[in-house]
């Protein structure tokens, strides 16, 4: 009988692997652990709940807050604050960071970066949705912290992940030494190991890109679908398309099967969509722990330069040879003048 590994179990066993960790980080997981269930109880059972549809605000990005959005920020942020071992949550939902001032969280070594709810315009028609977090530890001890410390580059991050609110529940997540994933299993409430050392393939045969902006997309990225779709067995083309909208779930699928997920530049869209420091870099830090890739088109995602808080880019991710292969049909942004 395979033995049954749960999440704080293999939190505290992988501590080992960091001589100097004294316990802090893997009760950070933990409470987002926690969170991540609380969360997963609601979405589970939405439409009988009063928590579908609008909450009747806007956030930054100048999007619609849908009432689960606002239900699984305040949980994270819940759970982080009374878990103390973190001093600032930086949220989509929020304009401005979060300083966690209790006693015990304002001397706390990590920021958590997080996007409660991704994929919110699936909430209500029951698709998969998640929670995209990434871990950074503040840059120093002296002072307090502040917006210095969340704005650190993605090669930065100590460890980040999602949660997958699907027809099963998973957190998947990397700490910069290989990607694990978990499935909650609502018999003991608990996430258990199931996807061990889990490894992108090199190469697949699913590209996953929102093909209703094709009249906004730059030619390059307009080329690029097109080699997807001309027949080539050598190569397995054409791709099979595939975009369910939530990012989290696309991702999660090519991780499993090999694919690229691409967020371009539109013209409606001249910096992309996806945001940097909540959903770029943390799947680009765990798909590149995966084995894949991650690039805004010519420059990698970990390294961009963080300018704003809730910063967008452009992103190719996916499987290494997948996104190699659209770069080379030379992605560089001011290509965009020509669309
Ligand atoms: O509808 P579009 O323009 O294709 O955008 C879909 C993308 O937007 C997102 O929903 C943005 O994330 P949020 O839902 O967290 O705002 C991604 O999950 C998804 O990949
Ligand atoms: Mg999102
Ligand atoms: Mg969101």
């Amino acid at each position: 009988m395979t033995r049954v590994i749960t999440l704080g179990q293999f939190i505290i066993e992988k501590q080992a692997d960091f001589p100097y960790a004294k316990g802090e980080l893997s009760r950070l997981l933990r409470d987002i652990g926690i969170a991540a269930k609380i969360v997963n109880r609601e979405v589970n059972k939405a439409g009988l709940m009063d928590i579908l549809g609008k909450a009747g605000s806007t956030n930054i990005q100048g999007e619609q807050q849908q009432k689960l959005d606002l239900y699984a920020d305040q949980q994270f942020i819940a759970a982080l604050k009374s878990g103390g071992e973190c001093c600032i949550v930086a949220s989509e939902e929020n304009e401005h960071i979060i300083r966690l001032d209790t006693d015990v969280s304002k001397n706390a070594k990590y920021i958590v970066a997080i996007d409660p709810l991704d994929g919110s315009s699936n909430i209500d028609v029951n698709v998969p949705v998640g929670t995209i977090f990434s871990i950074y530890r503040r840059k120093s001890n002296e002072g307090s912290p502040g917006l210095k410390d969340v704005m650190q580059k993605g090669t930065e991050q100590v460890a980040a992940g999602y949660i997958i609110y699907g027809s099963s529940t998973m957190l998947v997540y990397t700490t910069g030494r290989g990607v694990n994933g978990f499935t909650l299993d609502p018999s003991i409430g608990e996430f258990c190991l199931s996807h061990p050392n889990m490894q992108i393939p090199e190469t697949g045969t699913i590209y996953s890109i929102n093909e209703g902006n094709y009249v906004h997309f730059p030619q390059s990225v307009k080329d690029y679908i097109k080699y997807c779709q001309v027949e080539d067995t050598q190569t397995n083309r054409p791709y099979a398309s595939r975009y369910i909208g939530s990012m989290v779930a696309d991702l999660h699928r090519n991780l499993i099967k090999g694919g690229i997920f691409i967020y371009p530049v539109t013209s409606r869209a001249p910096s992309g969509k996806l945001r940097l420091v909540y959903e770029c870099n943390p799947m680009a830090f765990l798909i590149e722990q995966a084995g894949g890739r991650a690039t805004n088109g010519h420059q990698r995602i970990l390294e961009l330069d963080i300018h704003e808080l809730h910063q967008r880019s452009p992103i190719f991710i996916g499987s290494k040879n997948m996104v190699e292969k659209a770069e080379s049909f030379n992605l560089i942004q001011p290509e965009l003048q020509s669309c």
